[in-house]
């Protein structure tokens, strides 16, 4: 079982250069300023960031797929731009466009990869766990993508690995394989392994992340637990808190509260009230309603999610820019 203290994976201060580049009259484009990040044993580390930010570069600099221009990358204690064999059957990895052979068979290339590792996992259990045997008849090539994905993730783990790279592991997944999914990378987290995982979706960082790096633009600006990059938030927007409600539509005008609270009719009949809202907000609120005689439905009173957090943090540009 790998220490669960140290650090798996360390990349510290990344650069990177691709190209070149033809419609930059064939020079380099810098699409990894500066990123930094850990990923400890036993823990899920998530690269958050929109299209482009540079997640899938990263990753690929870490597993010595890609070169640098700049930074340290320690993967396992090694540097993976020399890493030997033995460096490679210690990590997985799952690209994003899944990178399988389009002819063989589901179970048959699993069995094939096995025997290139010292300690595989068992086939037949990996491919009932993910659902793969209900589709082993078919070539990759006809395979759904959520079908294609589950084979891929199969991939990545039949060597039983100690780090495994997940690139956007639950892109085009039914509810049901997403789910199924999810309860696997729980069990990798259980037995120690280390997971690096890339997603734009903050559903899926919320739901698996022990630890969330941020990426934007090619740089990494915001780090921590859920929780921890929450709180930051809330400090950042004075507590920011939101309520919702639904009431017969056209009342938005009537409602006076204090200097930086707003009610928002959003839909007809579906009102938001905004604001660094503090608990005599809601006095206010219900005084609103009780003058206007109005039962609301479906009141909800929301703190920050990591959507807002990260919609507050991210540019949303993508990592280009000339060296
Ligand atoms: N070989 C290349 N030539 C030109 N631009 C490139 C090349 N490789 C990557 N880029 C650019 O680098 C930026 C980062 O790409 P990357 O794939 O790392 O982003 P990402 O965060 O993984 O995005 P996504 O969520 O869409 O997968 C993008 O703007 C991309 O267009």
């Amino acid at each position: 079982m790998p220490d669960r203290s140290t650090a798996a994976l360390v990349v510290d201060h990344l650069v990177k250069d691709v190209g070149p580049v033809p419609a930059l009259e064939g020079r380099m484009l810098r699409v990894i300023h500066d990123v930094s990040l850990r990923a400890r044993f036993g823990e899920v580390t998530v690269l958050l960031g929109t299209n482009g930010a540079g997640k899938t570069t990263t990753l690929a600099c870490a597993q010595g797929l890609a070169t640098r221009q700049g930074g340290r990358v320690d993967l396992l204690g090694a540097d993976p731009r020399d890493a030997g064999p033995d460096l490679r059957a210690r990590v997985g990895v799952m690209l994003q466009d899944g990178g399988l052979p389009p002819s063989w068979r589901p179970i048959p290339l699993l069995r094939h990869l096995a025997r290139l590792y010292r300690d595989p996992l068992p086939v037949d259990d990996l491919a009932t766990r993910l659902g793969i045997d209900a589709f082993d008849r078919t070539s990759i090539r006809r395979l759904s993508g959520g079908q294609k994905q589950r084979v891929a993730l199969a991939a990545a783990l039949v060597g039983r690995p100690e780090v495994v790279f997940l690139d956007e592991p639950s892109a085009g997944l039914d509810p049901q394989s997403r789910t199924v999914v999810f309860e696997l990378i729980d069990q990798l987290r259980r037995d120690g392994i280390a997971i690096v995982l890339t997603t734009h979706l903050l559903d899926d960082a919320q739901r698996l992340a022990d630890y969330v790096y941020i990426i934007d633009a090619g740089r990494s600006v915001a780090e921590g637990t859920v929780p921890q990059l929450l709180q930051d938030h809330s400090a950042r927007s004075a507590g920011t808190g939101r309520i919702r409600f639904d009431a017969p539509s056209g009342l938005a005008d009537t409602y006076t509260g204090r200097a930086g609270v707003t009610l928002t009719e959003i839909s007809p009949g579906g009102y938001v009230l905004d604001g660094p809202l503090r608990p005599d907000d809601l006095a206010t609120l219900g005084a609103w309603f009780a003058a206007r005689d109005v039962m609301p439905v479906g009141l909800t009173l929301s703190t920050a999610t990591l959507e807002d957090v990260f919609l507050d943090l991210a540019s949303g540009a993508t990592a280009g820019g000339e060296r």
